[in-house]
């Protein structure tokens, strides 16, 4: 994480649907090669926000930049810089993955080698398999393939992990890292805390439409363990889930 480099600046940010205000006043700052967590309830505000920075969705009132960028006079600009999850629903089941990846490209305008893309996301193997042929681990490590077909600098990813088993997780967890590690900036939303707190290196915690909290996974942890908490049971040194990742191992196994 580079705090010195700003990727996305979101000041004062409000969206109002009607006289219902879903964003009410959210300023935070993502920085380059972090990967930055939005958790909250449903219905916080989390989407709304992801989809004004994406440009997706107009704002109501503040200002918005990505890489210096202003969300409402330089949508272009901004649509090159970033990687966005297109929704499952989109893809068409009936083309296999290496076609996908070359409609897609051929969308950006630009020519990526479908089985080098595949390959960043251990698909390889599957580039002749059919989109509904994959399981569900396979099906979220394509749609983050797609986000990758850009070349993006910022990657958007709407909680990725829902709905997987926890080696797939797992799995995604370190994918998601290498992406990071590969110099990307990552704004991810997720309800696991497990999930956020192993994987983000920031996050903010939003409740309805404001930001009541954000700082590293260990120093919110801190704060809260200093300020007198106590969890009521004793905390054991592992968990079931780590008893199933020990029965089962942890490689990918979704083949
Ligand atoms: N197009 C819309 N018109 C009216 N209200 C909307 C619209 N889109 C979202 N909302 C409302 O705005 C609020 C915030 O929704 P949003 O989808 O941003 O929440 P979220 O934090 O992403 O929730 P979740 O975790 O369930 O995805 C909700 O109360 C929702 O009903």
């Amino acid at each position: 994480m580079n705090k010195s480099e700003v990727m996305i600046a979101v000041q004062d940010l409000v969206k109002k649907y009607d006289d219902f205000s879903a964003v009410n006043g959210l300023n935070f700052e993502v920085y380059k090669n972090e990967i930055f967590g939005l958790l909250g309830p449903n219905g916080a505000g989390k989407t709304t926000t992801l989809e004004i920075i994406e440009t997706l969705r107009p704002l109501t009132s503040g200002k918005v930049t990505v890489a210096g960028f202003d969300v409402e006079k330089n949508e272009n600009e901004i649509k090159q810089l970033i990687g966005v999850q297109l929704q499952a629903a989109g893809y068409y089941p009936n083309l296999n993955l290496t076609e996908l990846i070359e409609l897609f490209s051929g969308l950006y305008n630009i020519k990526v080698d479908p089985l080098e893309m595949l390959s960043k996301v251990n698909l390889q193997e599957k580039a002749k398999a059919k989109y509904k042929e994959l399981s569900g681990g396979q099906k979220q490590r394509f749609s983050i393939a797609t986000t990758l077909i850009n070349n993006p600098t910022i990657v958007f990813l709407d909680e990725p992990t829902t709905g997987l088993d926890p080696q797939a997780r797992r799995n995604l967890w370190d994918l998601i890292k290498e992406i990071r590690d590969a110099g990307t900036t990552i704004v991810i939303t997720t309800h696991y805390m497990d999930e956020a707190e192993v994987l983000c290196d920031r996050v903010a915690f939003v409740e309805k439409g404001k930001i009541i909290a954000l700082d590293t996974p260990d120093k919110l942890i801190d704060d809260l363990i200093k300020s007198g908490f106590e969890r009521k049971k004793e905390v054991k040194a592992a968990n079931l889930e780590d008893v199933f990742i020990s029965l089962t191992g942890k490689e990918w196994r979704e083949g």
